[in-house]
């Protein structure tokens, strides 16, 4: 048996959204901050739904998702909300991520977008991001495209995390229909928003049937 992948169900809307990233299989609840995406929430809504679960929350790390914000716009969400990770998703440089790790004091993870560059640009945050989710570049959207890049790449970007002693998720458009060919390349996380949706709204039998997949994979190897 193989090690199964880490989970992060990402995007929750909701209090329902996050109660049912809760009571899956997911070892990751992210959180998207930036006006620019469609799963955008604020700090304030996210406080509430935090005050009203109290414990429950307790086994899995939420991760709040930034995309070139401010260091305040940072502050506030982590002062308010029990952000675990902090998650940038635009084109913060290595030096933005080390200010941000001092400031804050949290671990910081980098979005990389697929591409002929990335390595170099994983290369960059080494020592600084402790992880990297690796996405799809896709025009006017940083994120959350539902859209899947080449996973021929994939071992490079693993292999590479690994030598940086940093976690790798891959991201970008899996779902319960592609799941299982991604598993074959052992990822050591899957980053979901769009496969795990009905109606913008998280469903709990797409997720049902990714963690169905996910464990036949693992008990099959
Ligand atoms: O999901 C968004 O709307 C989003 C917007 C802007 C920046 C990041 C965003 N998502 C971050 C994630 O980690 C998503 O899980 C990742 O992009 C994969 O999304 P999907 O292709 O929809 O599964």
């Amino acid at each position: 048996m193989t090690q199964q992948p880490m989970l992060k169900y990402c995007g929750n809307q909701s209090l329902q959204d996050v109660v049912i990233s809760l009571r899956s299989k997911a070892t990751h609840i992210g959180l998207i901050f930036t006006p620019e995406s469609k799963r955008k929430v604020s700090v304030y809504e996210a406080e509430s739904w935090f005050r009203e679960l109290g414990d429950q929350i307790k086994g899995k790390k939420i991760v709040g998702v930034f995309v070139n914000s401010t260091i305040d716009a940072i502050k506030e969400a982590v002062n308010r909300l029990p952000i675990d990770i902090i998650q940038c998703h635009g084109n913060e440089s290595a030096e933005d991520l080390l200010f941000l790790k001092k400031q804050i004091k949290k671990p910081v993870w980098k979005a990389i977008h697929h591409g002929d560059h990335a390595i170099e640009l994983m290369r960059s945050y080494q020592g600084i991001a402790s992880g990297f989710v690796i996405d799809t570049k896709v025009q006017h959207a940083w994120g959350g495209s539902g859209q899947s890049f080449n996973w021929a790449a994939v071992p490079d970007y693993l292999e590479e995390a690994a030598r940086q002693g940093a976690l790798c998720f891959i991201a970008g458009g899996i779902h319960a229909d592609n799941v299982e060919k991604l598993l074959h390349f052992e990822p050591a996380g899957i980053d979901i928003a769009s496969g795990i949706e009905t109606n913008a709204k998280k469903d709990r039998s797409k997720i049902k049937m990714i963690e169905r997949k996910v464990t036949e994979h693992d008990s099959a190897t």
